[in-house]
């Protein structure tokens, strides 16, 4: 499979390079050339699989000569394998209507562990064949830093500088990620916000400076290894409901628009997806630019689904991109004016090939709370403040009668309660623990740095640190 970029002026590469390379070199995004079909009997066909089968099937066209079909299904048994649920994320029922993906049963309690366990693995893999050490530099807003180190701490031939908001993480979400003391992991406390840590970031790969002396590479979900492990919770689900013979909807909690694309790739791959709904907290971009066409990016408002404080999507880009006929020197106009403005509209096509599979929702925190307290009181279920985002916009279109009343609305379940337990326990009375793999996370030791939120001071520590490309 080959892979373009969303701009179309960087170098086409296969998975292995698209992989290694994490952002393309015009700072547009990675897709494949074009998004492999499977045919109704071959879903079928993946029911009943067990999940590191039906990964290894899903991934296989993606990946193409980049690994034999059976390394790659060593590699899927040995990411799942670290889960604590057989399933590796398990479909609860709510009500007549509503399901609950849970995507939280890897070793740091959310959804990038889904992918992130698989990318260590294709770190190592790939670094393997060549003299390469890569320098990963990442940002989060909680929870992709801590899934990203735990797949990374310890490996040879990789550093990992993971830059975080301070202050606006979880202290559970912190903790994760600071008491990781691998010499290989470097945690950053920046002034700002996310989005802020994500530009320098991109930014970072478009140094000259930086890129002829490190191999930069990515975490974060511009890196497209990420989304394409997503894509397999889709077919799990849906499969379990009874895809390819019945449409199920989706409510994805939704910060870099990573997650929901994921859906998006598997209505490309035929899954029978009959919505995706776009579930935003008050950082609302999303919902703005689907429901009205204005993607303009305002200030980054603090909330208690800290994880969704995000402003500028990166992932919206390949959906665009998908929109306007893939069309590199469109999309590369859209992001120049985007950037320079913090503000663009969508053209007609965009809204309209939106329109078809995607709606959109946002939840304020009195919203948020209601469906924490919903889950409780109505389904015995403890949710975290992002999936309670998606409960409500769940809710909200089944009642509206948006989505049809025998159509099933799943949603993803993105992290673990206990990530977040002031909020569980504010709505519920209830305040979720630990589980005990993570236990004594509050007796350990942090390591962290805290940096100026300003691109040249950053760029100084990780040049200081990090190991020459090769
Ligand atoms: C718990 C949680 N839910 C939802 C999201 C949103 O996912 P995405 O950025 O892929 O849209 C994130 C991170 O972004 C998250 O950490
Ligand atoms: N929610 C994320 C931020 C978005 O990160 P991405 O890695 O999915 O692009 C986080 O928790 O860090």
């Amino acid at each position: 499979m080959d892979y373009i970029s969303t701009r179309g002026q960087a170098p086409v590469l296969d998975f292995e390079g698209a992989t290694l390379a994490g952002l393309a070199s015009d700072g547009g995004l990675y897709v494949p050339r074009e998004w492999p079909r499977f045919t109704k009997e071959e879903i079928a066909a993946l029911a009943g699989l067990p999940y590191a089968e039906l990964a290894a099937k899903v991934m296989a066209p993606f990946v193409g000569d980049s690994l034999s079909y059976d390394r790659l299904l060593e590699l899927t048994t040995q990411a799942y394998g670290r889960f604590s649920h057989a399933a590796v994320t398990p479909l609860k029922q709510l009500d007549h209507q509503q399901w609950l993906l849970e995507l939280f049963h890897g070793p740091t309690l959310a959804f990038k562990d889904v992918a992130l366990q698989m990318l260590g693995l294709l770190f190592e893999e790939f670094l393997g064949r060549s003299t390469q050490n890569l320098t990963i530099v990442g940002a989060t807003s909680g929870d992709t830093g801590s899934a990203a180190i735990d797949a990374v701490a310890g490996r040879s031939k990789v550093d990992i500088f993971m830059l975080h908001p301070k202050g606006r993480v979880s202290d559970v979400q912190r903790r994760q990620m600071t008491t990781v003391l691998a010499p290989n992991v470097h945690n950053i406390a920046i002034d700002g916000s996310f989005d802020d840590a994500q530009a320098m970031v991109k930014r970072m790969f478009n140094d000259k400076a930086m890129t002829d002396r490190f191999s930069i590479g990515a975490v974060n979900s511009i890196n497209w290894a990420r989304l394409m492990a997503q894509v397999v919770y889709y077919f799990a689900a849906a499969l379990q409901l009874g895809a390819p013979h019945r449409a199920v909807a989706f409510s994805v909690p939704t910060g870099n628009f990573g997650d929901v694309f994921a859906g998006y790739v598997a209505a490309q791959m035929g899954l029978p997806i009959a919505k995706l709904i776009v579930a935003t907290n008050v950082n609302d971009i999303l919902h703005r630019a689907l429901s009205t066409g204005d993607y303009s990016a305002g200030t980054v408002t603090p909330t208690a689904a800290p994880s969704m404080d995000i402003q500028v999507s990166s992932n919206f880009e390949r959906l665009l991109f998908d929109l306007a006929g893939r069309d590199g020197a469109a999309i590369n106009a859209q992001m120049a004016q985007f950037e320079a403005e913090k503000a663009m509209s969508l053209t007609n096509a965009q809204r309209e090939g939106a329109a078809a599979l995607f709606v959109s929702a946002r939840a304020d925190a009195d919203e948020m709370a209601q469906a924490i307290r919903w889950g409780w009181e109505s389904a015995g279920e403890l949710l975290d403040p992002h999936t309670a985002i998606g409960i409500h916009a769940a809710r909200a279109f089944a009642a509206s009668g948006d989505v049809a009343a025998d159509v099933p609305v799943v949603t993803l379940a993105t992290a673990h309660p206990a990530k977040f337990p002031e909020a569980v326990e504010r709505s519920t009375g209830h305040r979720p623990g630990l589980p005990d793999r993570v236990g004594d996370l509050f007796e350990r030791e942090e390591r962290c740095v805290d940096l100026a939120g300003d691109y040249d001071t950053v760029a100084a520590y990780v040049a200081g640190l990090a190991a020459p490309k090769v």
